[in-house]
């Protein structure tokens, strides 16, 4: 692994909040082994191995049922790791595969047994090279017909750019992080209300509302900062949030968050018990369990 690899948390201390019966961490990746699945060799970093009987542990630890697992860049377009989770998770892990342009029908239908309900496009540029547009809109075109999704990662700023893009695409899509947005920014500053605006104009568009470790300036004891734009997100739009630890937590340089605490955070921004089941359940199920 890298050497300022941060490595998860080993021993994350029990959260005070009981998840609802059924529920989904729905953004958390499952990296390597390395030595029985590769790293992809255009890879922009290099994790510790965080393979899929850690990720079923952290699970049962933090009170979860089910997993949705996505695709990490150092796993590139190989998404072995991916389905080998998927297949031995006995139906309680679905996930959102990275494809190239030229996958086969065949291909697209394996991942689809296996349980990938969608792509993620990546346009986090110290994550990935540039995909032109035209290419996505291919990919997004062959996924449409099997009814996946698309996630995408973007960073706040470069919203405006790419927009259109998102809007034009013909699919359910999915936000990583909420767009990542500064949250020393105001709540109703020019760049959450954009944010607030793709979802309000744009019914398919969905928000994980994640990742409190990565978008906080506080720190690790309190994510405060993060929970008007979190709660904002889930009050307004109770029907399209997803909630996910986003364990191992790659490339975090701050601190390794304690995945209880982050569970912790749930009904800071989810306060009701409906907008919890909601969250954790009724979403992420009518999303990656309908079938
Ligand atoms: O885990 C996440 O969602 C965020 C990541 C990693 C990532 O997206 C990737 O490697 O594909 C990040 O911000 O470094």
């Amino acid at each position: 692994m890298d050497r300022d690899w941060l490595v998860f948390h080993p021993s994350p201390s029990k959260p005070a909040f009981r998840p609802p019966p059924g529920a989904v961490d729905a953004h958390c990746h499952v990296f390597g082994p390395g030595d029985v699945f590769p790293y992809a060799p255009e890879r922009k970093y290099t994790p510790c191995d965080a393979p899929k009987e850690k990720l079923w542990e952290l699970r049962d630890y933090l009170g979860f049922e089910r997993n949705v697992i996505v695709q990490a860049t150092c796993h590139g377009a190989d998404n072995r790791a991916l389905v080998d989770a998927l297949k031995a998770s006995n139906g309680r892990a679905r996930g959102v595969a990275t494809v190239k342009h030229d996958v086969t029908d065949e291909e697209l239908r394996a991942l689809d047994a296996a349980g990938v309900r969608g792509v993620r496009f990546n346009f986090v540029k110290r994550l990935v090279d540039t995909t032109p547009r035209e290419v996505l809109r291919s990919i997004a075109e062959r996924i449409q017909p099997l009814g996946w999704h698309i996630v995408i990662y973007f960073e706040a700023q470069e919203l405006p750019e790419l927009y259109d893009f998102f809007t034009s695409l013909p699919t359910t899509v999915v936000v990583d992080h909420m767009g990542r947005p500064d949250v020393t920014q105001p709540l109703d500053g020019p760049e959450f209300e954009l944010f607030i605006r793709l979802l309000r104009e744009n019914p398919n568009f969905w928000s994980k509302v994640s990742c409190p470790e990565r978008l906080s300036k506080r720190g690790p004891d309190a994510y405060e900062d993060v929970v008007p734009f979190a709660r904002r997100v889930v009050e307004t739009f109770p029907d399209r949030v997803l909630w996910g630890t986003d364990w191992p937590h790659p490339n975090m340089k701050s601190h390794m968050p304690d995945d209880g605490k982050l569970v912790d955070f749930i009904p800071k921004i989810a306060p009701t018990v409906e907008l919890q089941r909601k969250l954790l359940v009724d979403n992420p199920m009518a999303l990656y369990w309908s079938r």
